[in-house]
C-alpha cells in the first residue's frame, strides 16, 4: 500500500486504491554497479483516486528495507531530494515544533520538478521533472500543508501514453521513424513539441491570479493557491508570439515585466503586462552585441527606473535545440569570444540608456539591482547582483540527476560567488564584475536567492540564498548575506538539502530583515520538513515535519491571507 497518512489528525487525501510499484531497475542514468535508490510506484500506480477522509494519528510506514543486493549508502540513499514524489497529492495539518509567529498569515507556494520518471524511464536532468507544487498554509500559529502535481498537457500526455510526448529541458521524445522526425522538426519551430511543464516557479500577479511558469511561453499555467488545483492555461492575449521567455518575470502589485529572447534576429524584447490583463506590450528592444544567438536569460534584474538586460556568453543554440541527445550544455553553447554585456533600458521610454561590456559570467539568478547617484542626484551607475558561477557553465551539467544522486563525499560543487556588476551610465564602454563579499563566507556556494520584496530595485542590505558546507555536490546551507558588513550567517544540518530560502516581511516592519525565512528541507534520514528562520537572528524558530520526504523544489511565492471585511 503506497498511500500516505498524516502525522497528526486532520483532513487528508488518502488513496483509496494503490499498489506498490515495481522496482525501477532500468535507470539509464544510474552509475554502473549501483542499484535503485528507492522503491516507488510507477506513474500509473500513483494516479490514484483520492477521497477526503479523516485519518487517525498514524505515522507513515517506514521506507522499505533495502533489497539484499542493494548497496546501502546510509548517507546518500535516504535523501528524498532527488527522488520522484510518490503520490499525486496529499494534504494535512503538520505538527509544529517551535513557534510560528502569529502575524504569519497566508500561503507559501513552492514549485519545482518533483517527478523525474515515466514508468520505468528516468529523466536525466533536475530541470526535466514534472512540476510538483507544495503549499504551506499558515494561520494562527498553525500549519496545514500539501502537495499536488501540476496538470500540464505534458504531464497528462505522459500519464496517458506512458511515454514522453513533449520536449523537456534535456529530454526529447523519440522519433519513431524518419517521417515522424521531420514532423517533429516542424513542430519544434511551431512550438507544438515544446513542453508546457511549468516546473520552475510560481508567481502571484497583482490581480491575485497565481501562475506557474517555466521558460516556454506555453508553460504558463494558472493554479488555485488554496487547493493547488490546476485552473488552466494562462493564455497571453496579444500577438507577440515567441516561444520562450525568462523563467523569472519581475512581478509586483502593479506590473509583470519579462524578456522575450529573439532567436531569429538575436536580441530581446522587453515586455510589460498590467494586473487584470493577459496582454503583454513591448516597451523596448535590445539587440545583442555579440554571438550568433541571444544569451540565456533565466532571470534579469530591475532598478527603480531601469530594466537591466543581461547578455551572457552562454547562448541559446539552434543546433542543440534540434539534437535528440543532449550536449554537456544542453540547449546552450558557451561563446567566450562573443563577450558579455549588460544593457540598461529606461522603464519610462524603452530607450537603451547604457550598454557596456562586462567580464564573462554565468548566472541563473539575479538577486537585485539599484541605482547609484552622484552628488547632483543624477544616476551615475546601476549596481546589479547575481549568483555567479565564476564564468563556468559546467554547473549546468552538475545538475544532472545522476550527479546529484551519487554524492560520494567528494567536494564536486563548483565555486560560486555573489557577483556584483557596476554598470556606468556615463558612456564608459566597460562595466565591472566583482565578488560582493568573500565567497568563503558562504562556503563558495551561491544560488537560489531571495530578498525582502519591499527592497526590489532599491539599495538593500540583505539577501538570502543557498550556500555550501564543503564537501558537497549541491548547495546545502541557507545563508544570510549582509552586504554592509560583507559577512554571512549560515544554517546547516548535516546531509540535508534546503530549498530556496524565501523571505516574508513582518507587516509593519521598519527593519529590512524583520520577518521570517521559509525553506523546505529534504533531510538526510529521508524525511522532509518546513523550516522557519528568524530573518534577523537567523535562528530557527519553527519546523514542521511532513509525513513523507520532500523532493527538491525551485522557486516560491507568498500569497497573503485575504483580509476579511
Ligand atoms: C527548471 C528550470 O529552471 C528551467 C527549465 C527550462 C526549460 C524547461 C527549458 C526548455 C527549453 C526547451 C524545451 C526548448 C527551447 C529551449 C529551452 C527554453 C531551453
Ligand atoms: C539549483 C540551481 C543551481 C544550483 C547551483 O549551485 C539552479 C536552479 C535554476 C533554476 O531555477
Ligand atoms: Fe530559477
Amino acid at each position: 500500500m503506497a498511500s500516505l497518512s498524516c502525522g497528526v489528525p486532520g483532513k487528508v487525501f488518502c488513496s483509496s486504491k494503490s499498489r506498490e510499484g515495481s522496482i525501477n531497475d532500468h535507470m539509464h542514468d544510474r552509475p554502473k554497479g549501483l542499484l535503485p535508490f528507492t522503491r516507488r510506484p510507477t506513474l500509473e500506480s500513483s494516479t490514484v483516486t483520492h477521497v477526503a477522509v479523516t485519518c487517525p494519528a498514524t505515522l507513515p510506514p517506514p521506507p522499505p528495507p533495502p533489497l539484499a543486493t542493494e548497496i546501502f549508502q546510509p548517507d546518500n540513499n535516504r535523501l528524498a531530494a532527488w527522488k520522484s514524489i510518490r503520490q499525486e497529492r496529499w494534504e494535512g495539518e503538520l505538527a509544529v515544533q517551535g513557534q510560528i509567529p502569529l502575524w504569519l498569515s497566508g500561503t507559501y507556494l513552492r514549485n519545482g520538478p518533483g517527478m523525474w520518471h515515466i514508468e520505468n524511464y528516468n529523466f536525466r536532468h533536475l530541470f526535466d521533472g514534472y512540476a510538483t507544487l507544495v503549499g504551506l498554509h499558515f494561520e494562527n500559529g498553525r500549519l496545514t500543508a500539501g502537495h499536488r502535481q501540476l496538470e500540464s498537457e505534458a504531464y497528462r500526455a505522459a500519464k496517458k501514453s506512458k511515454k514522453l510526448c513533449y520536449r523537456e529541458f534535456s529530454e526529447v521524445p523519440r522519433a519513431e521513424n524518419f517521417l515522424s522526425y521531420i514532423g517533429e522538426l516542424a513542430s519544434l519551430f511551431s512550438g507544438a513539441s515544446l513542453t508546457d511543464n511549468a516546473n520552475t516557479g510560481v508567481v502571484r500577479l497583482g490581480d491575485g491570479r497565481v501562475v506557474c511558469l517555466t521558460e516556454t511561453v506555453k508553460g504558463s499555467i494558472q493554479i488555485d493557491p488554496d487547493t493547488l488545483e490546476t485552473v488552466g492555461k494562462f493564455a497571453y492575449a496579444d500577438s507577440l508570439g515567441g516561444l520562450i521567455h525568462s523563467a523569472h518575470p519581475i512581478v509586483t502589485q502593479t506590473e509583470f515585466l519579462t524578456l522575450l529572447p529573439d532567436l531569429i534576429k538575436p536580441g530581446y524584447r522587453v515586455v510589460r503586462m498590467d494586473p487584470g490583463s493577459n496582454e503583454r506590450k513591448v516597451i523596448g528592444r535590445v539587440d545583442c552585441r555579440g554571438g550568433p544567438a541571444p544569451g540565456w536569460v533565466h532571470s534579469f534584474p530591475v532598478s527603480e527606473h531601469y530594466i537591466i538586460v543581461p547578455e551572457m556568453p552562454l547562448r541559446y543554440c539552434a543546433q542543440n535545440l534540434l539534437r535528440a541527445e543532449p550536449t554537456p550544455l544542453y540547449k546552450f553553447e558557451w561563446h567566450p569570444e562573443s563577450k558579455a554585456f549588460m544593457h540598461v533600458v529606461s522603464r519610462a521610454t524603452g530607450n537603451i540608456v547604457g550598454s557596456v561590456e562586462v567580464p564573462l559570467f554565468v548566472t541563473f539568478h539575479f538577486i537585485n539591482a539599484y541605482e547609484e547617484r552622484d552628488e547632483r542626484g543624477r544616476v551615475k551607475a546601476i549596481i546589479a547582483d547575481c549568483c555567479e558561477h565564476n564564468a563556468d557553465p559546467s554547473i549546468l551539467d552538475k545538475l544532472r540527476l545522476q550527479n546529484l544522486r551519487s554524492f560520494s563525499g567528494e567536494d564536486v560543487l563548483p565555486d560560486a560567488r555573489v557577483g556584483r556588476f557596476t554598470i556606468p551610465l556615463d558612456g564608459s564602454p566597460h562595466g565591472k564584475l566583482e565578488a560582493a563579499l568573500d565567497p568563503e563566507e558562504h562556503g563558495r556556494g551561491m544560488d537560489m536567492c531571495s530578498i525582502n520584496p519591499d527592497y526590489l530595485g532599491k539599495k538593500y542590505r540583505y539577501a538570502y540564498a543557498c550556500g555550501a558546507r564543503r564537501p558537497c555536490n549541491f548547495p546545502n546551507t541557507i545563508t544570510k548575506i549582509d552586504f554592509l558588513t560583507k559577512t554571512a550567517k549560515n544554517w546547516h544540518e548535516e546531509g540535508s538539502v534546503p530549498s530556496e530560502p524565501f523571505f516574508v516581511p513582518r507587516p509593519g516592519a521598519t527593519e529590512e530583515d524583520d520577518g521570517v525565512v521559509i525553506s523546505m528541507v529534504s533531510a538526510k534520514n529521508g524525511e522532509g520538513f518546513a523550516l522557519l528562520l528568524d530573518g534577523s537572528s537567523f535562528e530557527e524558530i519553527a519546523r514542521a515535519k511532513f509525513p513523507y520526504g520532500l523532493p527538491y523544489g525551485l522557486h516560491g511565492c507568498w500569497v497573503p491571507k485575504a483580509r476579511q471585511n
